[in-house]
């Protein structure tokens, strides 16, 4: 094989020119010693791949079979998984234009079905949103085995991202009603009394008990963030009379806000748990249950984060269920920062942000959401109301559609759909429109070399972590300039494979990984394509194994120029796929 490497060595004495160093596994600066008090010097070394007169013994690997199990393979283990879906993406549109930006897809009556649910996997979805909002905890065990057969029997790779419900003030159901119309003018009765089956006419339950000792006559009380208003014209005991001043449907279980004097009333609400009881027993089933990511919605802090992540750090087997932040409320804007960083992903949640705070402010807390996550090498999902419309249509507006560009436009990691999939009538078209869109988009970006220059700060504290920032933004540059076919990245815990997403080069990034639930997660970031491979420490033999069982089936040949990194050995190596 033909192939120059650079790596990054320690300049000791025992140093040898051709031996790579393993990466410094001290993860303090000042406790570095022997060099703790000498500036720190690193040099880039083209050294050939094949002349490392020590090549390690081939180790054993521990690989998650999938199954929970954990089970003990030899590295040389002669198989490597795929998303069927994007092979077939890849080998139908070539490296260079394969999607980029993933798609996550809320799961509701229109698409719980295996036949269905396929249908989205063989669409792109890369991830399946299950709204503990809405529906039984049985009805969404079903649905996650569903998503699971079928990802063991057909080959697909999609993940689950369960979302809580948490503590927002919300209608109850319409008494199976799909939806009610409000009229303008009219008068309603909004209570928290519990009615068992015959509720009066114009009458919707409220699920929070303070509700109307803290609503006041003149409050304005907005459905859904304004699909429908009202006006408090009179309080009787529990029993909350309001008139309609902007007619529209009514959802089951749809969201309230109340605003008094043109502000958002939310001192009492505010004391409400982000986690209520409810959301830790949803927890529970998450963890039982294996998925994949848990969306925390109403985040206000970063403390829940961290509560919830030592939560699942105790209880869950391999600990491998990563927190998504939802940012959907005035305080989560206020503490954005220490709530990503304390998160392992975050959402941009504009059905309930649009409530908070203006509407016209949605679209720059938009912006920074996405560059702050990009910043803190957090993936990113944007999420509501992208394709609305096609909840009834079959095509998108041209609104819609510039929306869903300017979130690909951002280079955001993920897009998600709600409704539309939920419960609307062509989930299957709103899943094509996000897809084509997301390709489109990147292609121009592309094409028009508009690299842009966001500033991507050191985030690792450890010296080694800083080394593997370097590589992977020095590697992903390298990539742009010498239009490689692929980045690959070897990657034990999916970390270096992030890194390298953050800089979303031009080229698809092969994240080859030993556990089939690092491999899901991975799932949620921009240009990743994982791949479950059992791996050594041997670089150049993974690289020879890797080759060949792509080669074998379809999706690389021979004389494509691919640029490979690891986190076994900090090391950049560039060479032609022999
Ligand atoms: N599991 C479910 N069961 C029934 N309906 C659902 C389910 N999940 C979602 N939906 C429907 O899809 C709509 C959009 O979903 P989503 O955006 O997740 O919830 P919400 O509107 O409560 O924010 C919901 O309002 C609801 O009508
Ligand atoms: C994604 C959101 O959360 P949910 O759909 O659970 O209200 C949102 O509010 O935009
Ligand atoms: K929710
Ligand atoms: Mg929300």
């Amino acid at each position: 094989m033909s192939s120059q490497s650079l790596h990054f060595f320690t300049p000791s004495s025992t140093a040898c020119p051709n031996i790579t160093f393993p990466k410094p596994s001290l993860p303090f600066p000042n406790r570095r010693s022997p060099f703790a008090s000498s500036p720190r010097t690193f040099s880039i070394r083209a050294v050939s791949a094949s002349s490392d007169p020590n090549p390690a013994p081939p180790p054993v690997v521990v690989a998650d079979n999938g199954a929970g199990s954990r089970v003990v393979a030899a590295a040389d283990s002669s198989s490597i998984d795929v998303d069927k879906v994007t092979e077939a993406e890849l080998k139908e549109n070539g490296f260079r234009s394969s999607r980029r930006t993933k798609l996550v897809c809320t799961i509701g009556p229109a698409t719980c079905g295996s036949e269905q649910l396929e249908a989205l996997a063989v669409g792109g979805m890369n991830v399946a949103r299950i709204n503990m909002c809405h529906g039984t905890r049985e009805w969404h065990k079903r649905v996650i085995e569903r998503v699971r057969r079928l990802n063991e029997e057909k080959g697909y790779a999609v993940a689950i991202m369960m979302d809580t419900e948490g503590s927002e003030i919300h209608m109850g159901d319409l008494g199976g009603a799909p939806s009610v119309k409000a009229e303008d003018g009219e008068v309603w009765t909004l209570s928290v009394r519990a009615y068992d089956g015959n509720r009066p006419e114009r009458t919707i339950t409220v699920n929070y008990d303070g509700f109307a000792e803290d609503v006041q006559v003149g409050d304005e009380l907005l459905v859904d963030g304004g699909m429908v208003r009202f006006e408090v014209i009179e309080k009787i005991g529990p029993d909350v009379k309001c008139m309609c001043t902007d007619p529209g449907l009514l959802l089951p279980r749809a969201n309230l806000t109340f605003w008094r004097d043109g502000s958002l009333v939310r001192e009492r609400n505010a004391m409400l748990p982000t986690i209520s009881a409810k959301d830790w027993l949803d927890i529970d089933f998450g963890i039982a249950e294996s998925v994949d990511f848990i969306a925390v919605s109403f985040v206000k802090s970063a403390d829940v984060i961290n509560h919830l992540k030592s939560y699942i750090a105790a209880r869950s087997r391999d600990n491998d269920i990563a927190v998504i932040a939802k940012i959907e409320s005035i305080d989560s804007l206020k503490n954005l920062k220490e709530i990503i960083e304390a998160s392992d992903g975050a959402m941009v949640a504009r059905g309930d942000l649009g409530a908070q705070i203006p509407l016209e402010q949605v679209p720059a807390a938009q912006q920074r959401i996405v560059e702050v996550c990009r910043q803190l090498n957090k993936p990113v999902i944007v999420a509501s109301q992208l394709l609305e419309s096609m909840i009834e249509y079959p095509t998108p507006t041209r609104a819609e559609v510039a929306d869903v560009s300017e979130a690909v436009r951002q280079r955001s990691d993920a897009l998600m759909l709600s409704g539309e999939s939920a419960m609307g009538q062509f989930p299957d078209k709103a899943l094509t429109v996000l897809r084509s869109v997301s390709v489109r988009i990147e292609k121009w970006w592309r094409d028009g070399k508009h690299h842009e220059a966001m500033e991507l700060p050191a985030v690792g504290s450890s010296f080694s972590d800083r080394i593997s920032e370097e590589i992977c933004t020095s590697a992903a540059k390298m990539a742009n300039n010498l239009e490689v076919d692929a980045l690959f990245v070897y990657t034990k815990t999916g970390h270096m494979a992030s890194l390298l997403s953050r800089c979303r080069p031009d080229c698809p990034i092969f994240a080859f990984t030993t556990s089939t639930s690092v491999r899901r997660r991975l799932n949620l970031q921009w240009g990743l394509i994982p791949f479950r491979l059992g791996f050594s420490d041997d670089m150049e033999s993974n690289l020879n194994r890797t080759f060949s069982l792509l080669k074998a089936r379809g999706m690389i040949k021979s004389g494509d120029l691919v640029i490979a990194v690891s986190d076994m050995l900090q090391s950049i190596q560039v060479m032609n796929v022999p």
